[in-house]
């Protein structure tokens, strides 16, 4: 069996897988795997057969990439800056007990160059933040919990309570560990006295058999980095990325023996189940995810796997980091952990052939959506044709009618102006008429003063005139009676 999937980018893929070799630690037995490549591994028998396996990336000697904490730290660095974008992350080391796992999360946060993936996620993060500008304010909490027989325990704190916590459910923030501790940061100059009661309360982990649980447990610790991001709008964005420090990846039949060498054969059996149950859960998430990435994933089946759930799924990223010794006294855990490789690079192939097929139904989809709008088209124009002449009558007729209302309305406008110039008109003869007839009547009544004053005159004139006319009658009635005019 040799499994051949092609390396992909390292900083590009969603899902990777980075094989770290722990460097030899004398008297270890003999090399059984080396690094052929910075992507692959040759895992040798006894008799001589050889496997090979080929990984995103893969660290440790004699050819293959460079082994140091910041070689590894540059193989996650991007997921771990995604979360200040709102995403999510999760990464984890994985391995049999004694392979490096713990070093390569928390390493020496007191050396720089020892410094592993937390101390290094933190500063990144810090400067990360920084180098965003467009006025969003960053706030990254630290919790640590450990996961020892499906009970979790806060490394964080010593209060009543916090070796029994309970997962729960968040609208905002998904799956949260309710009541652990929750330390905020803004760089890693408290990392070392963290890590340090953090790794100090940590269960010894017992991979051989453990008579306080029912079944044998190793202890898993998972640390959490929140990233709360308040942009200038006032929404807000989260991300979360997790660093698991997986229980070791022992096999259940070595617990009952002292392990022997194995050849490569013995140790492929593929029906043995990890000895932590959490880690068989964690397999079967793997696995589903691998099958079926949109079906129903077994989170329910550990603690461990709930509490990964956000981070654990297709639409985050993901990075195994299989730790394995090189010595031949390791091979088959070294064996089992590079087949975990085998199951979780299926999620990235499933993703692979999934956005081929998506791919492929988007041009599928788009080729019939051009036939269809050809079509389409050339009926429109046949269309066109025949309806071109009555449309274009109906077209005339309009313009023709509108034409008519537009000249209408003008001559309409003219009418109004000539209403209004006549009315004007109308008013100042009105007007006119109307000054006139005072003026009228004020003659009227000085004529009529006037006759008034000469029919005054005339009257007077006239009794004047009958009163001489009196007078002279009354003379000549003198004379006559002067003369001796016989008395009547
Ligand atoms: N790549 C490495 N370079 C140098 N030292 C290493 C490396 N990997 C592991 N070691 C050393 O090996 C020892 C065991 O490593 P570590 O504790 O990380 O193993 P582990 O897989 O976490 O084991 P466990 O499952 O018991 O927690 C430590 O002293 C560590 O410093």
């Amino acid at each position: 069996m040799v499994p051949s999937n092609d390396a992909q980018d390292c900083n590009t893929s969603n899902v990777r897988v980075i094989a770290r070799m722990r460097p030899p630690v004398a008297p270890q037995k003999p090399d059984c795997i080396a690094c052929t490549s910075d992507t692959t591994l040759e895992m040798k028998s006894q008799d001589g057969s050889s496997l090979h396996f080929t990984f995103n990336k893969v660290h440790g000697l004699p050819t293959g990439a460079g082994n140091t904490q910041a070689d590894i730290f540059s193989d996650v660095q991007d997921i771990v800056l995604s979360t200040l974008e709102g995403l999510n992350g999760c990464i984890m080391a994985y391995g049999q007990t004694g392979s490096g796992k713990t070093y390569t999360i928390a390493g020496d946060p007191e050396s720089n160059s020892e410094q592993g993936l937390l101390t290094r996620s933190v500063n990144c993060l810090a400067q990360g933040s920084k180098e965003i500008t467009d006025g969003s304010q960053f706030q990254v909490h630290l919790s640590v919990v450990e996961i020892y027989c499906e009970s979790i325990k806060d490394l964080l704190s010593d209060g009543p309570g916090s070796t029994s916590l309970a997962l729960q459910q968040d609208k905002e923030l998904g799956t949260i560990i309710a009541g652990a501790t929750k330390v905020a940061l803004t760089d890693a100059s408290n990392l070392v006295e963290l890590t340090q009661q953090a790794l100090a309360k940590r269960t010894v982990a017992t991979t051989r058999i453990d008579s306080s649980c029912a079944a044998s447990c190793g202890s898993t610790c998972l640390v959490t980095l929140t990233v709360q991001r308040h942009l200038p709008d006032g929404s807000v964005m989260h991300g979360k990325l997790t660093l698991a420090d997986l229980a070791g990846s022992e096999w259940q039949e070595d617990i009952t023996e002292e392990p022997e060498p194995e050849t490569i054969e013995e140790s492929s059996s593929e029906e043995r189940l990890p000895i932590d149950p959490s880690l068989s859960a964690l397999g079967d998430v793997v696995k589903a995810l691998a099958d079926n990435p949109f079906g129903r994933i077994p989170y329910k089946g550990s603690m461990l796997t709930q509490a990964l759930k956000d981070t654990l799924n297709i639409e985050a990223s993901m990075a195994f980091i299989i730790c394995c010794s090189s010595a031949a006294s390791n091979a088959g855990e070294t064996l089992s952990s590079v087949r975990f490789d085998t199951l979780a690079k299926g999620i990235m192939n499933t993703m692979q052939v999934d956005s081929l097929s998506i791919l492929a139904d988007i041009n599928n989809a788009q080729q019939s959506l051009e036939s269809s709008i050809m079509k389409f088209m050339q009926d429109l124009k046949e269309e066109e044709a025949d309806a071109q002449a009555p449309a274009v009558r109906r077209v005339a007729g309009m313009l023709a009618a509108h034409a008519q209302l537009k000249d209408g309305i003008a001559r309409l406008g003219k009418l109004h102006e000539m209403i209004a110039m006549l009315h004007l008109d109308t008013m100042m003869k009105t007007e006119q008429i109307h000054e006139d007839t005072q003026r009228l009547d004020e003659r009227v009544i000085k004529a009529e003063a006037k006759v008034n004053k000469q029919t005054k005159r005339v009257e007077r004139m006239l009794a004047i005139g009958e009163a001489m006319l009196g007078l002279e009658n009354c003379a000549a009635l003198q004379a006559l009676n002067l003369a001796g005019a016989p008395e009547s």
